[in-house]
């Protein structure tokens, strides 16, 4: 399987994590995706190729343009507002005021963002743009003929909205991927979240229509983080109402359970019937994952692999989470060798 990586992404490097009242180094940190790419080289997975450069457009496919010029000129609007630490978000729209983007920087950072533990500094809008390129590289490729491919991005991308930032998010890469088959043609395509978390961006991009399933297993909102969406009644809207699947579960799932979610995720998409599959991958269900609480093994990503490729689709991989970082790069190749035949 081809692998589509960008040095870029370690223009991503800011310092702090708003988390628990403290600044922590960020658990998305540039060592991840180099420890992915060592395995990857290692396991001999396949071909490495930089991103071919596909501008604005398919990324304005997804997101609004407010919020695409707003990525891209908030660190400079923040430096000359005198700010001399990181972009952190500290206000947001509250209950009952107005939805309106307002002039000074605090509030347009409030207004692009849902949560505070996403920092950004100098060349976060390169990296993010960048991970663009590398998700739409191996949709090309996968449109091009290969059975499957893997887009190691960083930052990854399934909690931003169309015009929302967070949960180290800023580019939806597995909705952006998702359209540009849909622009090419494909008539159906879904979206299969495995990540710990809730994929509520990629979930709120697609809600109301019926074109692209979004199907996403995940930990209890109720207990974590997206907080605020991925209960099991959110079926979708309108037009998407039945194209939307919320599988999620409680503290300690092992694959034993998490599993039978799988397989109802995969019985939704034979049935839906979708000429390509977007897998957005976070292994961040990691029994030992310092931030989530699934107790998947890394053979079981092994498994998990194999159950996908069992779907006979042209699948584009998009990494997203996971934070044990001696552990990435077994178990997100594990993922990728388990699609190839790997037991
Ligand atoms: N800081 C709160 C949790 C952010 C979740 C990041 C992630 O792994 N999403 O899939
Ligand atoms: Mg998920
Ligand atoms: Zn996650």
């Amino acid at each position: 399987m081809k692998t589509v990586f960008s040095p870029l992404h370690s223009r991503r490097h800011v310092k702090t994590e708003l988390d628990g009242g403290l600044l922590i180094e960020p658990h998305e940190k540039p060592s991840r995706a180099e420890t992915i790419l060592a395995r990857v080289r290692d396991q001999a997975l396949g071909e490495i190729l930089e991103p071919e450069e596909f501008g604005l457009e398919p990324i304005k496919r997804v997101h609004t343009d407010d919020y695409v010029s707003f990525l891209e000129t908030c660190w400079d609007e923040w430096v000359a507002d005198g700010k001399r630490g990181e972009i952190i978000p500290t206000f947001w729209i509250g209950r009952g005021m107005r939805h309106r983007l307002p002039k000074d920087i605090d509030g347009r950072v409030g207004y692009f963002s849902l949560g505070a533990d996403t920092s950004i500094s100098e060349g976060t809008w390169e990296a993010a743009r960048a991970s663009a390129n590398v998700a739409l590289t191996a949709q090309k490729l996968v449109a091009g003929g290969e059975r499957a491919a893997f887009a190691l991005c960083r930052p990854p991308g399934h909690h931003a909205h169309a015009d929302l930032f967070g949960g180290y998010c800023f580019f939806n890469n597995a909705a952006i991927t998702a359209q540009a088959f849909r622009d090419q043609g494909y008539q159906r395509v879904a979206v299969l979240d495995v990540d710990f978390h809730h994929g509520n961006g990629t979930q709120a991009i697609f809600y109301h229509r019926s074109d692209v399933l979004t199907i996403s297993l995940h930990g209890d909102p109720d207990l974590v983080f997206p907080h605020f969406l991925g209960f099991d009644d959110e079926i979708g809207e309108g037009e998407g109402e039945g194209f939307n699947l919320n599988i999620p579960y409680p503290p300690n799932t092992p694959y034993s359970v998490w599993s039978q979610g799988l397989e109802t995720a995969c019985q939704r998409i034979a049935q839906f019937q979708p000429e390509a599959l977007v897998v957005a991958l976070g292994v961040d269900t990691f029994e030992d994952d310092p931030i989530s609480f699934f107790k998947l093994t890394s053979s079981d990503y092994l498994t998990l692999g194999q159950r996908i490729e069992q779907l006979g689709l042209p699948t584009v991989f998009t990494m997203e989470g996971g934070y044990d970082v001696d552990a990435i790069g077994v178990n997100a190749v594990n993922v990728m060798q388990g699609f190839e035949g790997k037991r």
